[in-house]
């Protein structure tokens, strides 16, 4: 698409007073953050607002967007909603976000929001439908990004087995495993599939994570393969989907489970470490006890003993990353602090102690 057509396409939103509102959703670890970070450094200088969403409380993804200090989306643009999921607290935390975001003196072009990698995004797409919402907003479009490799090695696929332990171990326990549940509820409400990480893929790992992907998609979607989420702003916002008016077209486990959907089988927690001797040593320390504990992600900004530089740390399943992203600023913590997210029931005594922490 031209810069062109997307100026049109801006000011036709304009024209009938409602700004665009992109709703980026995916697993935990599918690759949000690092999308998000590649559209505002392509989006132009178009005025772009951030509002980002965790499930663990430490506000890392918050973190790692102000560390980049990106011109068209000064600090003051992003707006952290850490510790819980909007799908579950639309009215109270994430309308009045949006409301405020549009009553400043200079409102946005464009909304991007980042939903926690747990969150069904259903419900936000349902909060857009409000009349009060609606005149203002519309959803250009829901973003799914997917960890390919992930779902290539069945990753979201439904495991009979962990359903049937899960259940021994919860009477109550009345739908399928959690993770296919987040996984088909992001796909059946996505306006554009973005199959992330296809650095880590062959042909042939494409074509089942395709195979997985079309399996829960109601509807003709594109699904875009992508590397480290750098897709251009221009493919990404201006999609022109209302997707609040398109709602019956998106099924979600949220209406049939409400308040009890899967969060519950979720958990997260923190630790605070001391200062590190090197990021080889906590790597080394994390990766045992990852996949011990079935750990689905761990993420957090640490201090090393003689450097500068604060250290990111961040973990999907096993794959672990780390660089320093920015040197620490005069009178902040340095603390080291890491948010470890898993299914419920996680040893947090256990990993804490194998880790160290205070
Ligand atoms: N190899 C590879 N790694 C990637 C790619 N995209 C993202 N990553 C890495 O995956 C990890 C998680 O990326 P994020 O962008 O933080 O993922 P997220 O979806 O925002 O994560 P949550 O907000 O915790 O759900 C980071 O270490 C990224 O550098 C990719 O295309 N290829």
């Amino acid at each position: 698409m031209t810069a062109d057509l997307i100026a049109r396409k801006d000011a036709a939103h304009k024209s009938r007073g409602r700004i665009p509102a992109t709703i980026v959703t995916g697993f935990l670890g599918a690759g949000k953050t690092t999308l998000i970070q590649h559209l505002v450094k392509s989006a132009n200088g178009r005025r772009l607002a951030l509002v980002i969403n965790e499930f663990g409380e430490l506000g890392v993804d918050g973190g790692i967007l102000k560390a980049c200090a990106i011109e068209g989306c000064p600090e003051e643009n992003i707006v952290e909603l850490a510790n819980g999921c909007i799908c579950c607290t639309v009215a109270d935390d994430f309308l009045p976000t949006i409301e405020a975001l549009l009553d400043r003196p200079e409102p946005p072009e464009h909304i991007v929001i980042e939903t926690s990698g747990l969150a069904l995004p259903k419900p936000l797409v349902k909060a857009f439908a409000w009349p009060e919402v609606r005149a203002r907003v519309t959803v250009d479009g829901v973003i799914a990004v997917v960890d390919g490799p992930a779902v290539a090695a069945g990753r979201f696929a439904e495991d009979p087995v962990a359903v049937e332990r899960q259940r021994a171990a919860d009477a109550a326990l009345d739908h399928e495993s959690p993770l296919a549940e987040v996984f088909e509820d992001q796909i059946a409400c996505a306006d554009l599939v973005v199959l992330n990480k296809t650095d880590l893929m062959d042909a042939s790992s494409r074509a089942q994570a395709e195979a997985a992907i079309n399996a829960e998609l109601g509807r003709r979607v594109k699904i875009l393969p992508a590397s480290f989420g750098r897709i251009d702003a221009r493919t990404l916002l201006g999609i022109e989907a209302a997707a609040e008016d398109d709602l019956a077209a998106r099924p979600s486990h949220h209406e049939l489970e409400g308040e009890d959907h899967d969060h519950d089988d979720f958990e997260s927690f923190a630790l605070r470490l001391p200062v590190l001797r090197s990021p080889e040593e906590l790597v080394a320390r994390l990766t045992p006890v990852i996949e011990r504990h079935d750990i689905l992600r761990v993420k957090g900004f640490l201090a090393v003993a003689g450097k500068e530089m604060r250290l990111l740390l961040q973990g999907v399943g096993a794959r672990l990353q780390h660089h320093y992203d920015r040197p620490w600023e005069a009178g902040e913590a340095r603390d080291s602090r890491l948010v470890v997210i898993g299914l419920k029931g996680l040893d947090r005594a256990a990993i804490a102690a194998a880790l160290g922490a205070a």
